[in-house]
């Protein structure tokens, strides 16, 4: 569903440059949920901005399903947006029009795609849990409730890819286990493929997958060992996910991240000795 392959995005201001992306390999299979993590800074928006066609990428790969994002035309862009993504934000007043009830807001992105379906709109509310609250303006709506309308939002365009950057940020931790549990059913019930951005692990035990990110690169993935357990728990006392193997990243040319902490560790500088005795690879500092 989604193939990004030595994506690289550069940001350039008059004298500056920042290299966000530098050469990033993903893949996020046909009606998986997953969950991108990384410190603040790593890249993370500027990816899910990537996929969501908010912004363009520099250079690499990137294609989702038939649509390929580098030679994608301006036109072909606003197709893109209206009906093969849907986004979240964490601040949800990018999504809502507060002076609309939550009904007329889930209709709007379906006018401005040419077809309202009211009854799929009052569905996607009643699936949110906002079956009683939907002929409220939003400005009556509690924080957590807006975010819930700002899902419904998100699919009303029946889109094949949900993409959500930090959509748990600001809600307290009993509303961030019911917008998973909408995300859960979404993906199961509507088939939707789930992207989530956030450095929050404690959302790790809800998702089939989590890839790391570090300085703009894939470094480390997390993949559930059963995948029909959600593990309401999810994480050892060290916050690492401890349903999830973790697998380091390697790329097509054989590139791999080794931990900054590791190499400080060995005093690894800008070169190692590599050994294979085998079984394993064992780096070493050079002698
Ligand atoms: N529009 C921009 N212009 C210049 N630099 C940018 C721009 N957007 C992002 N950056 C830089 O790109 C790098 C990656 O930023 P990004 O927002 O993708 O990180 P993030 O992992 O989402 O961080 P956070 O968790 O804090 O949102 C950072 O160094 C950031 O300062």
């Amino acid at each position: 569903m989604i193939q990004c392959e030595g994506l690289v995005k550069i940001f350039k201001s008059s004298d500056v440059e920042v290299v966000a992306l530098q050469g990033l390999n993903l893949t996020v299979n046909q009606g998986e949920m997953m969950a991108i993590i990384g410190n603040s800074g790593s890249g993370k928006s500027t990816l899910l901005n990537i996929l969501g066609g908010l912004d363009r990428p520099t250079a690499g790969t990137a294609v989702v399903g038939d649509w390929d994002l580098l030679k994608m035309t301006d036109a072909q862009l606003v197709e893109y947006k209206r009906h093969t993504v849907g986004f979240i934000w964490q601040n949800n007043g990018r999504n809502l029009l507060p002076y609309l009830t939550a009904l007329e807001n889930v209709e709007t992105p379906m006018i401005l795609g040419g077809k309202r379906d009211r009854a799929y709109a009052m569905q996607l509310l009643e699936w949110v849990g906002l079956k009683d609250r939907m002929h409220n303006k939003l400005h009556q709506l509690s924080g957590g409730e807006q975010q819930r309308v700002a899902i419904a939002i998100s699919l009303s365009n029946r889109p094949k890819i949900l993409l959500a950057d930090e959509p748990t940020g600001s809600v307290d931790s009993e509303t961030c286990d019911t917008i998973m549990n909408i995300f859960r059913k979404m993906n199961k019930e509507l088939g939707v493929t789930i992207v989530i951005v956030t450095h929050d692990l404690t959302l790790a035990g809800k998702v089939d997958r989590i890839v790391a990110i570090r300085d703009g690169l894939t470094s480390t993935e997390f993949v559930k060992r059963n995948p029909n357990l959600d593990d309401e728990q999810g994480l050892s006392e060290a916050g690492a996910p401890d349903v999830h193997e973790a697998f380091v990243i390697i790329d097509r040319a054989g590139r791999l991240q080794v931990p900054k902490e590791y190499l400080e560790a060995l005093s690894i500088d800008s070169r190692a000795t590599l050994e294979f005795d085998g079984e394993r690879i064992v780096i070493t500092p050079p002698r």
